[in-house]
């Protein structure tokens, strides 16, 4: 017969605390060797988050750091195309698995990496009644294999692509303290309002430094004339409840292009205008990172 909790004396021999211990200090252990871990979070899906996490990375890349991109986002993973590897797979290693790398030696980590049909969608097989239960503790188990097993050896920069929503800050929150989080939105007021709202519940539940706010789609970059049009109507000055806005890049078709050919648009476009927006807001972020862990309240 089943045993119920209430029949198990203790934790039944299982040493469950040990265990999670043990968890705790390889997470930590191996977030010890990268000087910053970044969460790149949005709340709203679709506004090109994971667009302008490849080229953030891409960006810092380019400027001599060393660099990897963790896609939180276990059920729609897309960096591991965007960023030119989703054929590759990552190798067991002698210190944990091996990422693979993309052309700038970005080591990448994502869900996308251990399919064996990019088409099948990512499902946790178990009791269905009870999946309520189990599937959040193995959404995070997934998560936190991602950040403590893989080998990122030294790193001065950890992207970690959060999922569009709120229910990753939790999970996030429950396995790491990043060093901040930066907020990507688009300049209309239904994208302002909903990241609005998750970026009172990143406050609340990451308890991380808020970076600023990137704001994609602002504007329409025309490689033809090299002109920048207004792509929404326009709209009253956002206001991210005090947060910097630390870049604005503007719509460009070859964004897409490039996502789907699996190259950051940096890699090939670094000189054009939203280039040069990239390229400035990796400076940016840099500053504001810095600012941040110098200051001994967490700012904003
Ligand atoms: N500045 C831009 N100009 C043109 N296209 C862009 C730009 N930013 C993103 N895109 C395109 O928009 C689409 C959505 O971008 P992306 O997948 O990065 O969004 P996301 O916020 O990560 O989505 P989700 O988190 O909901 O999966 C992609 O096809 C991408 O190429």
């Amino acid at each position: 017969m089943a045993k119920r909790y209430r029949d198990i004396v203790g934790d039944g021999g299982s040493d469950v605390d040990g265990q999670l211990e043990q968890l705790r200090h390889r997470l930590s252990s191996r977030l010890a060797s990268i000087r910053h871990v970044v969460a790149v979070m949005s709340g709203k899906g679709g506004v090109g988050k994971s667009t302008l996490t490849t080229n953030l990375a891409a960006g810092l890349a380019m400027k001599g750091h060393a660099v990897g991109v963790a896609d939180a986002d276990i059920y729609g993973p897309s960096l591991a195309r965007m960023l030119g590897v989703a054929e590759r797979r990552p190798k067991p290693g002698r210190d944990g698995v091996a990422p693979p790398r993309t052309v700038l030696d970005i080591k990448v980590m994502s869900m996308a990496l251990f399919l064996e049909d990019a088409q099948a969608p990512v499902v946790f097989r178990g009791p269905s009644r009870e999946a309520f239960t189990w599937k959040g503790m193995l959404e995070m188990h997934a998560l936190r294999e991602f950040l403590a097993d893989t080998d990122w050896g030294e790193l001065d920069y950890l992207l970690i692509d959060l999922p569009p929503g709120t229910n990753q800050f939790a999970t996030l929150h429950d396995l790491i303290r990043p060093a901040g989080s930066l907020v990507v939105s688009l300049p209309n007021r239904l994208s302002r309002e909903v990241v609005g709202r998750s970026l009172v519940l990143a406050r609340q539940v990451l308890k991380a430094p808020m970076l600023g706010v990137v704001e994609n789609m602002a504007g329409y970059f025309c490689n033809g004339c090299l002109s920048r049009q207004p792509l929404f109507d326009r709209q009253a000055e956002a206001d991210y409840d005090g947060l910097p806005i630390l870049g604005r890049i503007p719509f460009d078709p070859r964004f897409v292009d490039a996502c789907d050919a699996g190259r950051p648009y940096l890699l090939d476009y670094a000189d054009a205008p939203p280039g040069q927006d990239l390229m400035g807001l990796c400076d940016r972020l840099c500053d504001r990172l810095a600012t941040v862990a110098s200051a001994k309240e967490p700012c904003l």
